[in-house]
C-alpha cells in the first residue's frame, strides 16, 4: 500500500546542508507493523513526516525520491509529487495516513476541548453533521478506554493525565479511519505500565480497524513488542530491515549487534553494559563510506568501509543488510 523509493530529505539551515535522510527504500503491507529504530539523530522521524509532507519550507525532498501509495478507494498517488496545497494532500493527511506523537500536547491546542477538535478533523474527511461527528467523537473516545467519555469530550488535553491524553490523541487519530497510522514514540515518555496498556491497545485497535502502522522508537526492546518488522536507521541511512524476531535474535548489521547489546537485560544485572562506542558524527560532517565506520568494531581492518557506501542486500529473501562485510561474507563467522 505504501512504497518509498530513494527518500532524501536535506535541511538547508544556517550551519550548511544536513542531510537528515539518505535514499532510504522501505514498503508497507496493509495491516502491517513496520518498526523504525535507530538513535537520536537517525533520521526516524524526518522519513515520516516526509510520507505526509509535513515538513518545514527550507527541507528539501531529494527529485529521485517517490512516495507511492495507494488511497482507500484504491487509486495510486506519489505523495512526493503533490503539490503542497492540493486537495489530494489534504486527503492523505488525516484521512489516509495518520500520525500520533510522543508529546500529545503538541496535537491538541489548549484553546479548544477535545472534542471540538476531534469534530473539525471528522468534518474535514467526512460529510456528516455536527451532532453526528460529536457522537463518533465519543464513540471512539469509549473505544480507546476513556472513562466517562461523555464528560472528557468536553474537556481540555492539559486536564487529563498524561496516559489519558496519549488515549485521546489516538483516538483524534483514529476517529478519521486512516489506512497508516504513523506513532513516532509515542510511548516514550509514559510510565512503564501505562506503555504496555497503550501498545495493548494500538495492538488491539489495529486488529479491529485493520490499518498498517509504522511505530518509531529508539528502543528495540518496545518495538520487539508491537513490529512485524522492523527498519533500523543511522545517520538517515538503511542499516538492516527484516522481520523483527529474526533481527533481535540473529541480527547482521554490526549497528543492529550494538543496539542489541546496549539493551540491559533484568536476568542479567551482572553483565556489564556494552554501549556502542564513541558519539553519533554530526549530521553537518557526515562519514565517507559506510556512515557507521567511525563506530564499527570491524571497520579499522577494512579500508573499503571508510570509501564505499554499502547499499542494502539480502541476506535472507525477505532481510537486508548494508554492510560490505556481510556481501563479501567476511563476517559470515561472527553473526
Ligand atoms: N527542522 C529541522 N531543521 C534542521 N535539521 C533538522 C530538522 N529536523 C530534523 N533535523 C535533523 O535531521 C536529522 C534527523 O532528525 P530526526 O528528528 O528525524 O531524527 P530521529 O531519528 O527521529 O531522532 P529523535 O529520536 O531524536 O527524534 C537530525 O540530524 C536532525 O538534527
Amino acid at each position: 500500500m505504501l512504497t518509498v523509493s530513494n527518500l532524501s530529505v536535506r535541511f538547508h539551515t544556517d550551519e550548511g546542508l544536513v542531510t537528515a535522510v539518505d535514499d532510504l527504500s522501505f514498503a508497507l503491507q496493509p495491516g502491517q507493523t513496520l518498526g523504525i529504530v535507530g538513535e537520536s539523530g537517525s533520521g526516524k522521524s524526518v522519513s515520516t513526516k516526509a510520507l505526509m509532507r509535513l515538513l518545514p519550507d527550507y527541507a528539501e525532498l531529494d527529485a529521485n525520491s517517490h512516495i507511492v501509495y495507494q488511497t482507500k478507494k484504491g487509486a495510486y498517488v506519489d505523495i512526493a509529487r503533490l503539490d503542497a496545497r492540493s486537495k489530494a494532500l489534504k486527503q492523505v493527511r488525516g484521512g489516509e495516513i495518520a500520525m500520533i506523537f510522543q508529546e500529545p500536547s503538541a496535537a491538541f491546542s489548549p484553546l479548544y476541548t477535545i472534542g471540538n477538535q476531534m469534530i473539525e478533523g471528522i468534518r474535514l474527511h467526512r460529510d456528516v453533521s455536527r451532532d453526528q461527528a460529536r457522537k463518533l467523537a465519543i464513540e471512539m473516545l469509549d473505544r480507546v478506554g476513556m472513562t466517562n467519555p461523555e464528560l472528557r469530550v468536553d474537556q481540555y488535553a492539559f486536564q487529563l493525565s498524561g496516559g489519558m491524553r496519549q488515549r485521546a490523541m489516538i483516538a483524534s487519530a483514529l476517529v478519521m479511519r486512516p489506512a497508516v497510522l504513523i506513532a513516532d514514540e509515542p510511548t516514550t515518555a509514559l510510565d512503564v505500565t501505562i506503555q504496555a496498556q497503550i501498545l495493548d491497545l494500538l495492538k488491539e485497535l489495529q486488529q479491529d480497524f485493520g490499518m498498517a502502522i509504522i511505530f518509531i522508537s529508539h528502543d528495540l526492546a518496545v518495538i520487539s513488542q508491537i513490529a512485524d518488522d522492523v527498519l533500523v536507521m543511522y545517520l538517515g541511512k538503511e542499516m538492516e530491515t527484516g522481520p523483527v524476531r529474526r533481527i533481535i535474535r540473529h541480527p547482521q548489521h554490526p549497528y543492529t549487534q550494538g543496539l542489541i547489546n546496549a539493551i540491559p537485560r533484568l536476568e542479567e544485572l551482572d553483565r556489564p553494559l556494552l554501549p556502542i562506542p564513541g558519539d553519533i558524527p554530526s549530521p553537518l560532517e557526515r562519514p565517507t563510506g559506510c556512515v557507521f565506520h567511525t563506530r564499527c568494531p570491524h571497520a579499522a581492518d577494512h579500508p573499503r568501509c571508510h570509501t564505499d557506501v554499502p547499499i542494502p542486500a539480502q541476506t535472507q529473501p525477505d532481510h537486508l543488510a548494508a554492510c560490505h562485510l556481510l556481501t563479501e561474507k567476511v563476517l559470515e563467522e561472527t553473526v
